[in-house]
């Protein structure tokens, strides 16, 4: 399937690395045939081209991926992909929530997807985890860090004592920030995710202007000296609930508990969270903002409509291989048949062994014969 990607970016560049390199079967099944530049000296190879026409009139060409990113060209390239009829995969929150209802119109009317899973917690499998619960019940609501930039600034000062500005740059260099960082700080960015999974889990669009928006450009460090006096520390938090009426978003700083798994999300992590009836509370981690996160879910939503298009995948049939070497605490009454591979007595009755493979494990556990032997693996520092 041949494939054109807008912007050779963060995140574009982090894509056509995944495709050139192609690790696994399916992915070799995609190819980037055309990258639009728009600086003619930053060509890399003959794929770059500065004119979008070329990949719009190019017949061969089935999915357009826009990591432009801002408003404008990128709603218009994104329109014309579709009237074209191709598929629109994007890293574009912004563009796409600002513009939901006319572009999933369009890409209804002519049977088309469009792919945004990259636009809400970077590499986490969030939109298709909303999907998947909401294929089975209702969504009852979601809440959870979204934005890399400023969960990297919140957790750097909090753990290292780093002021705003310097942690801020240091994101921007890693790649997390948006070309305008206030989107970042402001809460924007997260407002336009929370609309997105707000459309995704509560079939609703709400207009990005009338989500209460707010953000942690003016947070100091007497702000974390209360909170962690409280016990807690704060997080910039985007949560949408359904209501009797409609749904409610909103996109705070929140104080809260250090322990909790939102408050011990650091870095560029993203966290999101969701409740549904019969799977109850259920939450999703990963790396919200990045190159190769942040590709990895664009590359999966392009290798959803490839394989729309493709018959299941044949299985091979595959021995076990045995793993690498590790320790194991071995309680028995049979110990003295591990006496060979002690590598630390723990009691009369208790060793650490030296590196086993499972299999060489295996076999002195059956030498042993002792059914009310106890065995664990000894995770590695
Ligand atoms: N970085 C991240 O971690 C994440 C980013 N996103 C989203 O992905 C999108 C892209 O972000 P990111 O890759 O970080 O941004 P970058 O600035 O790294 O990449 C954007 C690229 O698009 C190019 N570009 C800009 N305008 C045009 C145009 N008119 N025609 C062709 N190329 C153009 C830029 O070229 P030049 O530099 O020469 O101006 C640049 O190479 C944004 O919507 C962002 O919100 C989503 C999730 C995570
Ligand atoms: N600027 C964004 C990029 C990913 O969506 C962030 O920091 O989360």
């Amino acid at each position: 399937m041949e494939i054109a990607v807008l912007g050779w970016g963060v995140v574009g560049g982090g894509m056509i690395k995944l495709i050139d390199e192609a690790k696994t079967p399916l992915l070799k099944q995609l190819h980037v045939k055309r990258v639009l530049i728009h600086r003619p000296e930053k060509a890399v190879d003959d794929r770059c081209t500065t004119d979008i026409n070329e990949i719009l009139n190019d017949p061969e060409i089935s999915i357009v991926c826009e990591c432009i990113g801002g408003l404008e060209p990128a709603h218009e390239y994104a329109k014309k992909a579709l009237e074209k009829g191709k598929h629109v995969v994007t890293a574009n929150k912004k563009m796409l929530a600002t513009f939901a209802s006319e572009l999933f119109d369009l890409a209804r009317q002519k049977d088309l997807t469009i792919g945004y899973e990259a636009c809400v917690g970077g590499g986490i499998p969030w939109i298709a985890n909303l999907e998947r619960i909401k294929r089975l019940e209702p969504v009852e609501a979601f809440q959870g860090i979204l934005n890399g930039t400023s969960n990297y600034i919140l957790s750097q000062m909090e753990q290292k004592g780093a002021g705003f500005a310097e942690c801020l740059k240091k994101a921007q260099e890693l790649g997390y920030a948006e070309s305008d960082p206030s989107d970042d700080i402001d809460g924007h960015d997260v407002c336009y995710k929370v609309v997105l999974s707000a459309l995704t889990a509560f079939d609703q669009a709400v207009d990005p202007k009338e989500v209460p928006t707010f953000g942690i450009r003016h947070l100091t460090k007497e702000d974390f000296a209360f909170a962690k006096g409280q016990g807690r520390t704060i997080k910039l938090i985007g949560q949408g609930r359904k209501t009797a009426e409609g749904v409610s978003l909103q996109v705070l700083p929140v104080m809260v508990k250090a322990d909790s798994l939102l408050g011990s999300v650091s870095l560029n992590f993203n966290a999101g969270k969701t409740w549904s009836k019969s799977l109850g509370p259920a939450a999703f981690v990963g790396q919200g903002a990045g190159s190769f996160p942040t590709a990895h879910a664009a590359v999966q939503d392009l290798l959803d409509i490839l394989e729309a298009n493709s018959p299941v995948a044949a299985f091979e049939p595959a021995e076990n291989q045995a793993g690498d070497k590790q320790t194991f605490y071995v309680r028995s009454q049979k110990i003295s048949v591990f006496a060979s591979v002690t590598q630390e007595k723990v009691s009369d009755d208790a060793i650490v062994t030296k590196p086993l493979t499972i299999d060489e494990i295996g076999q002195l556990l059956k030498a042993a014969k002792d059914e009310d032997l106890f065995l664990a693996g000894i995770e590695d520092d």
